[in-house]
């Protein structure tokens, strides 16, 4: 495992400890659940996925996140709701947005004021390595959780899996390798991301995703991850016959991500 997914799980462990320690588990399954019906219900999540591929189209996860420990801080003037807004307009599928606050600059207002912006659901892009911080996403209006396979162990991943399922929301499992891959193949999930970057690193390299594509069966959906920057690395991937994509610093450093998305996707 890379130094900073060390690090930064070992201060996932601390947040769910003290975020414990504030309100217990009960109550908050208790939210989570309540949030299967009304206005926060899932919103179908691989379904919006599914149906842009069906269409022909790319399937663009469009992420809202200010900083990464890469790149440092990659969007001054940040307002999550209006970025959410504008992706919906130009024809994202989904969004993906950071709610890590200590290594991301993220929140979870930002996901609930983005997702209350449009009609996209939303991942809670996070490091979960505790079924409380699946109950938290539902609770905050998540419609997907990550699963980092470098980050957790098959027992963990299936139990996380379960309980994200069984409050409606969809699971993507990202891998950087083949014995990742394994793991997350026994999953019953079918989206599977390839994350380019080497977290040990940070190289960034499509090849990564180009190079674990044959070892994953046709039933699942690949989503390619970090280091999409330039319309020829969309063509790449589409001739690859991968139709998902998550792209985060590509739009965070352009003055309006709206229209980055459909300079690099249409
Ligand atoms: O981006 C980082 O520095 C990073 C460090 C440690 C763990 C994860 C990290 N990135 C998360 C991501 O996977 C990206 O936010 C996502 O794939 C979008 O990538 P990009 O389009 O390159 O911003």
């Amino acid at each position: 495992m890379s130094d900073i997914l060390k690090k930064i799980l070992a201060v996932k462990a601390e947040e769910v400890a003290r975020a414990r320690a504030q309100r217990d588990l009960i109550s908050l399954r208790a939210e989570a659940q309540e949030q299967a019906h009304g206005a926060n219900k899932p919103r179908g999540f691989t379904q919006v996925i599914r149906n842009k591929i069906a269409a022909g189209q790319a399937a663009v996860i469009a992420e809202i996140k200010k900083a990464s420990p890469s790149k440092g801080v990659l969007r001054e003037h940040f307002v999550p709701a209006e970025i959410a807004q504008n992706y919906a307009e130009h024809g994202a599928a989904c969004l993906s947005v950071l709610t890590d606050e200590q290594f991301f600059q993220g929140a979870p207002a930002y996901l609930q004021e983005a997702r209350a912006a449009c009609n996209l659901p939303a991942l809670r892009k996070d490091f979960m390595v505790d079924e409380y911080q699946v109950y938290q996403a539902r609770a905050w209006g998540a419609d997907c959780i990550l699963l980092i396979a470098a980050a957790l162990d098959l027992a963990q991943m299936r139990d996380l899996e379960a309980c994200a399922h069984e409050l409606g929301m969809d699971v993507l499992v990202e891998v950087h390798d083949g014995v990742e891959l394994e793991q997350a193949l026994q999953l019953t999930t079918p989206l599977v991301g390839i994350n380019n970057r080497n977290l040990r690193t940070f190289e960034v390299s499509l090849d990564v995703t180009l190079g674990l594509l044959r070892e994953i069966p046709a039933d699942r959906i690949v989503v390619t991850e970090s280091g999409i920057l330039a319309p020829p690395d969309v063509q790449r991937m589409r001739a690859a016959n991968v139709h998902t994509f998550l792209v985060g610093e590509a739009f965070m450093r352009a003055v309006n991500p709206g229209e980055e998305l459909a300079r690099l996707f249409t």
